[in-house]
């Protein structure tokens, strides 16, 4: 459900793996052009889709006997969309969120929006996170990910039905995990690619990827998240694809920024969905909620939305108060 970048990459991935896939797209346009032409002229015009995949505009068409349901629009919109269709969905079906975002406002995880809009019990609701940056995947360059779900044969089952020569999936239950290191990274995706627009080195860029994975250790603890999860493929391994590729919305639109563009052009430049943009808001206030410090989201937050200069902001973060490296010597050194 969804025809984007990764709405199409996965739909090929599907399809590879050996699964019939109806793709869902907003626009006819696109519908037409993948029906007639097996390609999807706005994100990959230059990739060929296979035979196993028809597009349509009908949602319920898309969703009728569907034992794999794959969401994959923008994290801000997944709670209406997903209103639209809950009573097409199968009551069996697997739902699968290829979201990277929190919710403005509620705070939730897309997890959580799936099972509070549809009903759907969390047994049956999986996430798909990792080092996965679209085009790559089309192109059928090799990666991994991770794919999340309480319940673990089911985890297994949708492994199975994802699992190509070029597309490795790990299985695990560590939903919350996989979710927070996923929206958590392209905030620090942001600051990274700030750091590259304002003409920063390795050191610099270093230093943002290993603070920005104690931030969302940090988080993801707190909520409840596996620790080791934070260090695989959902964690460093997605932030550190993600902070350095130029392939990465998230890194662009920060380059664009650190380059003193304003949010506005930052968006004209990466035109597709940027989720750190609005996540940087949302996770600043589920961090505050949950008592937990996350200095580089606070900042990013600041200089998206407060008007702060990302060079007043890199001189706010390196004059902090000292802190130690260890969170069990940071815990004591609170007290
Ligand atoms: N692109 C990637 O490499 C990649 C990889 C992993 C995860 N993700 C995550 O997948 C999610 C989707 O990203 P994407 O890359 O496919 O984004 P995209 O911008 O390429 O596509 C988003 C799709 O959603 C549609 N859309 C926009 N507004 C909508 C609305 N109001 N209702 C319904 N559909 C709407 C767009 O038409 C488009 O087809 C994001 O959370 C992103 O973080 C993306
Ligand atoms: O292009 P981005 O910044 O949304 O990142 C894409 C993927 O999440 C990388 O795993």
């Amino acid at each position: 459900m969804g025809a984007g970048s990764w709405g199409t990459a996965f739909a090929k991935i599907m399809a590879d793996a050996g699964s019939d896939v109806s793709l869902w797209a907003r626009r006819e346009s696109v519908v037409e052009a993948v029906n007639a032409t097996r390609r999807n002229p706005d994100y990959f015009p230059d990739i060929d889709l296979p035979e196993g995949i028809t597009a349509t505009a009908d949602p319920a068409e898309a969703l009728a006997g569907a034992r794999i349901v794959v969401l994959a629009v923008p994290s801000q919109t997944l709670s209406d969309n997903l209103a639209a269709w809950t009573e097409r969905i199968d009551p069996d079906a697997t739902v699968v969120s290829l979201m990277k975002g929190i919710e403005l406002g509620t705070l939730r995880r897309m997890s959580e929006v799936v099972s509070d809009v549809s009903g759907i019990a969390t047994e049956r609701i999986a996430v798909v996170s990792g080092p996965n940056l679209a085009r790559e995947i089309a192109q059928e360059q090799p990666t991994a990910s991770v794919v999340a779900c309480p319940d673990h044969e089911r985890a297994v089952e949708l492994q199975n039905a994802v699992t190509t020569s070029y597309f490795r999936p790990y299985s695990s239950t560590d939903v919350i995990g996989c979710e927070l290191g996923g929206a958590t990274k392209n905030v620090i995706a942001l600051a990274y690619g700030m750091a590259s627009g304002m003409g920063m080195g390795d050191n610099t860029k270093a230093t943002l990827i290993t603070r920005g994975l104690a931030e969302a250790t940090r988080l993801g603890v707190n909520l409840g998240a596996d620790p080791a999860t934070f260090a695989g493929l959902a964690g460093l391994g997605d932030l550190v694809a993600t902070c350095s590729s130029p392939l990465s919305r998230n890194h662009t639109f920060g380059k664009q920024l650190g380059l003193g563009k304003s949010l506005e052009e930052a968006a004209e430049v990466t035109k597709q969905t940027a989720e750190g943009v609005k996540s940087c808001r949302s996770i600043r206030d589920l961090s505050r909620k949950a008592g937990v410090e996350m200095p580089i989201c606070e900042t990013v937050e600041k200089v998206c939305y407060e008007g702060l200069d990302p060079r007043e902001a890199v001189v706010a973060l390196m004059t902090r108060e000292t802190k130690p490296e260890s969170e069990e010597l940071r815990s004591k050194h609170e007290q």
